[in-house]
Parts: C-alpha cells; structure tokens; sequence
C-alpha cells in the first residue's frame, strides 16, 4: 500500500515519511482498545488535507490523535502550524522526538492530554482521524469554533452526520451538526487503511462552516429541542412535544402544541427539515417556556 520509497537524498527530503516506518521507528502496536488505528496508506494520507475548502485558512492546523504522525507530517506540508494532541505519553514523546525540528522552530506544537478535557488553542482549521470513541464529543467541540473541520470517522456515524431528512440515518446528529455547517462525506475508507484494521469501514467527513438558513434565537433551545424530538422519532411531532417537555424544558407543550399548524403536528422527526425545526423551536420558544 505504499508509494515507492525515493532513492536520491534530495526526494527523500522531500518525500513524506512512510507510515511503516513511523511505526517501526515508534517501536509500538496500535491498540485498538486505545483508538490506535494508524492510517498505513499513502493514498489516502495524501488525500485527506486535501479535501480542505480551497480557501481555509491554513495558518494554524489543529490535529486531534497524532499517533505516530503520519498526518501530523502531511499537515505540516500545507500548514504554517500545527498542534498536536495526543492522549499516549508514549505517542506524544515519539512525536516530540520524530518531529524535533519543527517542534524546536515552532511549527508543532505537541499537547499530551486527553483532547475532551485539554484546553484547545485557537485554530484555523481542523484536520484529523479521530478516535472514534470520543467522535461525538469531540466534534461538537469543534463544531461551534466556526472553522473547516476534515474527519475520519467511523462510516455509520460519518453518514449519519451528513444525512438528509427522509433518509433512515437523519437524526439528531444530522440536525445539531449541519446547524454548523455544510456536511459532505467525501471519502469511504477500507478497513485495510489502518494498522491495526478496524472494525468497521471509515469516511472522511468536511464540514464547511456557513449560517444556517434559517435563524434561532437561543441556540442551545434549539438543540435540546431537536434531541428531545429525535427520542421519540416513530411518534408525531404532536405527541413528540407533549411527551418530552423534561428534555427540552418546555413548560407548557400544549400551548406549543395549540399554536403549531395541523401539518407540521402530524410529522415525524425524520421528515423535518433543520429550518422547519428552526421555525417549530422558535414557536416552542415564544408559546411554551
Ligand atoms: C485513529 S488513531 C490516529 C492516529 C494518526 N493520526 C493516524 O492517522 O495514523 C487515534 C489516536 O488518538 C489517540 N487518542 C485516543 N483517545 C484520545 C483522546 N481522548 N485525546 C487525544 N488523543 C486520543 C490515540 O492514542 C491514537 O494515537
């Protein structure tokens, strides 16, 4: 799976480091009860900072899980800086090592810690294979600091954060991350691609942040709403609103219930649109709180 090796010292300094050998040169497997899925494919290591907008910013990268820097050496190739987090005390004193010259010149920056509880710095741009463990949490941390965001994920959850209302994946997840952003799966990954393989296929995900086109008032109503309706998603949005007032805090669903029109009411959470959401939110919000 990899690209051949350059034979002259002068395309060696050019070429990016080969993952295998990063691997070897770090002296340690992958452990998958970690989230240690390393990318082992040339290909795809290639591909991933490209599918950034054309126009991102690239002055500062974050990485999020720099294993044994296959990435985190492909990112430091478009971007003036990058920052690295990295849970393994080990990983991250490999990539201080590995990386020494860029971390001395100040192009990398290498954060150990767990990224769902480190402080993040300011970033242009987000580009990473995720632990999937953390994936939700994660994103949703990324997603309000407003900046293209490049994501392996595992391919269910990739999918179903790109879904469109009336397909079988559109849920929550669909609604409180295109809140953010324009969401496009741009690449399904095999198994084969890592070391050690997953479980499962992979997708890589950009998100293109952009107002919604629809407006909301109190954010963080809105997305309790939409997850308060999504827990009953086989039920009407009649009964929706009626049966989920401890989750959304509503404390008069009928009075929401009264105003809403006959349509709406007889939905079901899968065949809402985000903006008609937006507008059921913006009712709730006047009439129910
Ligand atoms: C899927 S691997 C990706 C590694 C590398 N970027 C690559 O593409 O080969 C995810 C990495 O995230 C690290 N990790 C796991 N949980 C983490 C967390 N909560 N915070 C930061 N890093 C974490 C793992 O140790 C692992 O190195």
């Amino acid at each position: 799976m990899t690209e051949p090796q350059p034979d002259t010292p002068e395309a060696a300094a050019r070429a990016p480091r080969d993952p295998d050998r990063l691997i070897e040169r770090a002296g340690l497997r992958g452990d998958p009860n970690q989230d240690q899925h390393f990318l082992v494919d040339d290909r795809v290591l290639a591909r991933i900072p490209e599918y950034l907008p054309e126009d991102a910013d690239t002055s500062h990268v974050l990485e999020v899980g720099g294993g044994t820097g296959a990435l985190t050496d492909r990112l430091l190739r478009i971007a003036d800086r990058v920052t690295v987090v990295e849970r393994d005390s080990r990983l991250a004193a490999f990539l201080r090592e590995e990386f020494a010259a860029e971390v001395e010149n100040g192009r990398l920056t290498v954060l150990e810690g767990d990224a769902l509880e480190l402080d993040l710095p300011e970033f242009t741009a987000c580009v990473s294979n995720l632990p999937y463990g953390i994936s939700s949490e994660i994103t949703f941390r990324l997603l309000p600091r407003g900046v293209p965001l490049v994501l392996m994920f595992q391919k269910e959850f990739g999918e179903r954060m790109a879904a469109e209302s009336g397909t079988s994946e559109y849920g929550r997840l669909s609604v409180s991350a295109q809140h953010y952003g324009d969401v496009e799966v741009v690449e399904t990954v095999p198994k084969g691609a890592f070391s050690p393989a997953p479980a499962v296929e992979s997708v890589v995900v950009r998100v293109t942040p952009r107002d919604p086109d629809y407006e909301v008032d109190d954010e963080s109503f809105f997305l309790d709403f939409v997850k308060a309706l999504f827990t009953q998603r086989r039920k009407t949005i009649r009964n929706g609103i009626r049966n989920t007032a401890h989750i959304s805090g509503l404390s008069d669903p009928e009075a929401v219930v009264d105003a809403a029109d006959e349509a709406t009411l007889r939905k079901r959470a899968g065949k809402m649109s985000p903006s008609e959401f937006a507008a059921l939110a913006t009712l709730a919000d006047e009439h129910g709180r």
